[in-house]
């Protein structure tokens, strides 16, 4: 066993992680990172397969992220805009694709009405939310206890406008039936992205991607932290209090590794915390708390073709269906590549049902599905993924967690609290950029603030200080 004695140590080399650990490098603290992993970037991984470069997880940088933006910057990295020329494309209940272009989706004139005032009554409710402490909104506790399902039957009988607005947030963002997550959590996801609207705006929302993969953001932070990440070593068991040695706050032990510091971040999704032996246990509030955050689940379908076909029928690629198996999907062409790339998305139950087929028939029907969008050429890719993070020992569902009905008024107020010297920092505890990269930057900088303000007064340890 190698035992280490550090100012700080970070369990998760994700994004939060190594933007903690990186700030607290800067400001000449000693770090340690252990990940559960062989490699770093958690749901950030971009990786080749059969021979195709894929963002398995997070890929997609909107303009309102500006701490993501400054860091891709500050990394020197660059990014390119997604294809969007050319008419999108909506199937309907029954089957039928049809073209538009702009935002608004090709519906029948009262169904564009109701779903009108749905976008409209979303977007001022979000205005009204603070997405860093939606539990301080004067009615809380009452848009806590409504679904999202729920509070759309409860404006409009459309069930094509109520399914459309709810797609947006459900199968889009929190990938969680919407009548399981309240309405107070629909309108923080909005708020956290600017407003509602900036949720159904495809080119807002899905904007730019990175030259490389944006995995490249913790690969090169990993760099910078020269030698101070150390993978494989999944965390078994966090010790505090009276029990570690005096001038520590905790003893952290991997498999392999056991670092003595003086401030423990936890940089983990809230579903894995509890996999950690706590001694002594976390409080209760936290662990009731993390008891009421949960994954969503979505299966992200790349589909690879020896060139970009929809364009030569004049299509952006960009592809709505609230009742199609894949109900979103997008040209997702890597940057300079001849090849042409779509991804698509199968969310919540749809991904139940889909997981219940063997391999072969489910590639079958999603690539059914796409064909509907694309037509018949869709079906025989060169490459076909499924990205299933569900199945990631170290993740269990994706994009990220949110509150059950009633969770985020009753817990939220404690949800970024810090326990003496255990500190939590993932993009499922973020205000601004909830549930996403920027997110998890901006938890990852804000843990690693409180800990440099707190020790301005105490001697550095051995090992402080950034290498490059
Ligand atoms: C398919 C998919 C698509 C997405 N698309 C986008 C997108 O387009 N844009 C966007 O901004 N966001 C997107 N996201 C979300 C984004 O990727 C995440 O919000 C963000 O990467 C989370 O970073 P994090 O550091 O908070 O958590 P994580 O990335 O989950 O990092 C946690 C780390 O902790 C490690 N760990 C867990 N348990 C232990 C343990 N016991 N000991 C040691 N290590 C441990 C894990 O291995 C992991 O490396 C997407 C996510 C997925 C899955």
């Amino acid at each position: 066993m190698e035992k280490l004695e550090r100012d700080v140590v970070v369990i998760g080399a994700g994004a939060a992680g190594l933007s903690a650990a990186y700030e607290l490098k800067k400001a000449g603290l000693s770090v340690a990172v252990l990940e559960a992993r062989d490699r770093v970037g958690g749901r950030l991984w971009t990786d080749d397969i059969d021979g195709a470069m894929l963002e398995i997880g997070g890929q997609w940088v909107s303009p309102d992220q500006d701490v993501l933006l400054g860091m891709l910057d500050e990394l020197g990295l660059e990014t390119y805009s997604r294809y969007r020329e050319g008419d999108s494309i909506y199937v309907n209940a029954d089957g039928r694709a049809t073209r538009f272009t702009g935002e608004d989706f090709p519906l029948a004139e009262s169904t564009q009405q109701e779903m009108d005032k749905l976008v409209e009554a979303l977007d001022e409710l979000s205005k009204e939310v603070d997405p860093a402490d939606p539990w301080r909104h004067p009615r809380a506790k009452e848009l806590d206890r409504i679904s999202l399902a729920g509070w759309l039957e409860s404006l409009s009988e459309d069930k094509e406008a109520r399914d459309n607005v709810a797609m947006f947030i459900a199968g889009a963002m929190l990938t969680k039936p919407a009548h399981a997550f309240s309405v107070l959590q629909a309108a923080q996801m909005a708020a956290s992205a600017g407003s509602f609207r900036h949720l159904v705006d495809a080119d807002f929302i899905l904007d730019k991607r990175v030259i490389g993969g944006l995995q490249q953001v913790p690969l090169r932070l990993s760099a910078r932290l020269d030698g101070d990440v150390h993978l494989n070593q999944p965390v078994r068991s966090l010790r505090s209090g009276e029990s570690v040695p005096s001038g520590m706050g905790v003893v952290v032990t991997s498999d392999d590794v056991e670092v003595s510091a003086r401030h423990a971040i936890v940089a983990m999704p809230p579903n894995l915390i509890s996999r950690i032996s706590f001694d002594p246990p976390l409080p209760r509030r936290q662990q009731q708390m993390h008891q009421h955050l949960s994954l969503g689940l979505v299966i992200k379908v790349h589909a690879v073709y020896d060139r970009p076909f929809w364009r030569e029928q004049g299509l952006s690629g960009t592809a709505f269906g609230p009742y199609q198996i894949v109900h979103e999907s997008y040209d997702n062409t890597n940057y300079g590549d001849e090849r042409g790339t779509l991804v698509g998305f199968v969310s919540d139950e749809t991904a139940d049902q889909m997981f219940r087929l063997p391999a072969e028939q489910r590639r079958e029907q999603i690539l059914d599905s796409l064909a509907a969008y694309y037509g018949d050429e869709a079906r025989h890719p060169e490459v076909y993924y499924e990205s299933d993070w569900a199945a990631e020992e170290w993740t269990r569902g994706a994009y990220a967690a949110s509150f059950d009905l009633g969770g985020l008024s009753r817990y939220g107020a404690d949800l970024r609290s810090s326990v003496g010297s255990i500190h939590f920092a993932c993009s499922d505890f973020a205000g601004a950029g909830f549930q996403h990269v920027d997110g998890a930057l901006r938890m990852g900088k804000a843990a690693a603030t409180a800990i440099v303000a707190q020790h301005s007064e105490q001697p550095r340890m051995q090992g402080a200080g950034i290498s490059s």
